[in-house]
This record gives structure tokens, C-alpha cells and sequence, in this order.
């Protein structure tokens, strides 16, 4: 006899929090298995799931709480700024935090046409974004592994942004093209090494690459510094997405590179410090 929707939710639910995860991770997934919204979910509870979804779903409820892949890459998106970006084992899954981190960029720049650097840019979330918020500017998205790229290069052919996308180390391929730019956005891996086992076992499905900033989670900002005066204009924004407790380093570190710089660490709306801006129109 066929289970009904309500059933296999209930199943999937108590199987998340008997694992361990959140149970309304359920729904979601169900959703995306049956390609219903809410309400129509909701409304069809009582009736008969077919077989073959049912495996399906049940398939994906193991690997989320037996194998701990995220949902998302199960489902092969996230939202981010409102659009829907693909994702897979090959990108870091986009974050609310770095949101914010896109809209302190938007808060202090102008519609002007500037020439923009996202460094490590993963599914492309920050510079496809940006592109779309400011079709005036010029984006390049620079990252270390070309299978990121990859998705990024699809996510903004689906939505329709254009962006130059870069294959290299931090900022060296702009360096070694000599391009010079306005604003340099990034979420780098800022992570240390020793707090990688602490992570719940989920987050460590994403790429190491895309977590990990060097033994104290600043490796990453520390060679940033080294590369930053050879490629911004005089009148630059420097925003960085920082980790718990990293806000004076980078602060520290962005006013010894820019001595007259106007630098800020922003907290986000959890009250934890997350960003670092570096005003040289200010120099
Ligand atoms: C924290 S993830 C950020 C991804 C995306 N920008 C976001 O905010 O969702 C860091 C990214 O930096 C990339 N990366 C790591 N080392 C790099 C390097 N040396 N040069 C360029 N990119 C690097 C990783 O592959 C990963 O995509």
C-alpha cells in the first residue's frame, strides 16, 4: 500500500532529528522532490506518494543524515540575494552573512562604471550579484580551481550576468594582465586548520579549499596585502567577509598597507563581526 505525503514527512522529520539534524530540513527536501510550493505541499498532505519519488526522497534523506551532504547539494541550489544560484561539492554554499557583505559594496558605491575583483569566487554568489545589481560595471571573478569556475561561468548564464571569470591565485591574474580596479570584494577561506574538526560534519562536506585560511584562519588576508597595492586604483573599496574574532587583524593589517585608509569592521545582524572595509578615497 502506497504511503501518503503526510507519512514519509513525518518519517523523514523524526529520521533528521533522531540524526541529529534540523527537522525542517524535511519539508524542504520533499518539496523539491514533489516540485511543489508550501501551500501545495500542504494541501496534498493527505494524498498518495508515488513509489519511485518516495525512493528518491528516501535515498536523499540517508545522505543527508547518514553521509551529512548538505541539502543544498542535494537539491542543487541556494538563494542568494534573492536569485538562485546552482551548487554542488565544487562550491562553498553562499551564506546569508555574505549578503551583507555584497550590500555594505552596493551602500558605498554608486551606480558609476568601475572595474570590480571578487577573489575566490566559488558558485560565482558576490560577482554575479554585483554585476546584476550595477550592469555598469566591469566584474571579474578570480578563482584557485577551475571545477568552481565552472559553476560559477553556469550560474550567471542562467542568470544572465556578465562576468569575466579568471583561473589563478588571489589576485595574480589581474596582476599578470595588468588590469587595475575600483573595488576588490572578498569571502576568502578564513577558517584555521585546528577548528576544521570542530565543524559540524555537514560544513565539512564543503571544499576544504573554500574553508580553510592557513593555521590561524588568515593566511589568505596576510597574502592579499602583498598583492592589493599592485592592483587598486587611489579611490578603492576594499571589502572583506571576515571570521569570529578576526576584525582587529584585518583591520590592523589593511591600515599598515593603506596608512590613510578609512577602515571599519562591520558586525552582522547575529551582532558578530564579519566585515572589514577599506575606504582609499579617504588616502
Ligand atoms: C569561502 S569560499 C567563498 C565562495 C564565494 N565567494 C562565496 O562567498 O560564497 C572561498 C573560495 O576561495 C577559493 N580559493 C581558495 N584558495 C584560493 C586562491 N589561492 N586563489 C583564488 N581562490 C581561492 C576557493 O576555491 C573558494 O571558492
Amino acid at each position: 500500500m502506497s504511503s501518503k505525503i503526510y507519512e514519509v514527512l513525518q518519517w523523514a522529520s523524526s529520521f533528521f532529528r533522531e540524526h541529529g539534524k534540523e527537522e525542517t530540513a524535511a519539508e524542504w527536501l520533499l518539496r523539491h522532490h514533489l516540485q511543489m510550493t508550501r501551500a501545495q505541499l500542504f494541501a496534498s498532505l493527505r494524498d498518495p506518494m508515488d513509489e519511485a519519488s518516495k525512493q528518491t526522497f528516501i535515498s536523499d534523506v540517508k545522505k543527508h543524515a547518514l553521509e551529512h551532504i548538505p541539502i543544498q547539494y542535494l537539491i542543487g541550489y541556494e538563494q542568494f540575494y534573492g536569485r538562485t544560484f546552482i551548487v554542488n561539492e565544487h562550491v562553498l554554499i553562499p551564506r546569508p552573512e555574505t549578503e551583507e557583505l555584497v550590500s555594505h559594496v552596493l551602500a558605498r558605491t554608486t551606480e558609476k562604471a568601475l572595474s570590480v575583483v571578487d577573489v575566490g569566487t566559488g558558485s560565482g554568489a558576490i560577482a554575479i550579484t554585483l554585476s546584476l545589481e550595477r550592469p555598469t560595471w566591469h566584474v571579474y571573478g578570480i578563482d584557485i580551481a577551475a571545477s568552481s569556475l565552472e559553476v560559477a561561468a553556469r550560474n550567471a548564464n542562467q542568470l544572465g550576468a556578465c562576468v569575466h571569470w579568471l583561473e589563478g591565485d588571489l589576485l595574480q591574474p589581474i596582476i599578470d594582465r595588468g588590469i587595475q580596479v575600483d573595488v576588490v570584494v572578498s569571502n576568502p577561506p578564513y577558517i584555521p586548520a585546528s577548528d576544521v574538526p570542530a565543524l559540524s560534519p555537514v560544513v565539512q562536506k564543503e571544499p576544504l579549499r573554500a574553508l580553510v585560511g592557513g593555521e590561524d584562519g588568515l593566511l589568505f588576508y596576510r597574502r592579499l596585502m602583498e598583492q592589493l597595492p599592485h592592483v587598486v586604483t587611489s579611490q578603492a573599496l576594499i571589502a572583506f567577509e571576515i571570521g569570529h574574532g578576526q576584525g582587529q587583524a584585518v583591520q590592523t593589517m589593511l591600515q599598515q598597507t593603506f596608512p590613510s585608509a578609512h577602515v571599519d569592521v562591520l558586525f552582522d545582524i547575529n551582532s558578530k563581526e564579519r566585515i572589514v572595509i577599506a575606504d582609499l578615497a579617504s588616502e
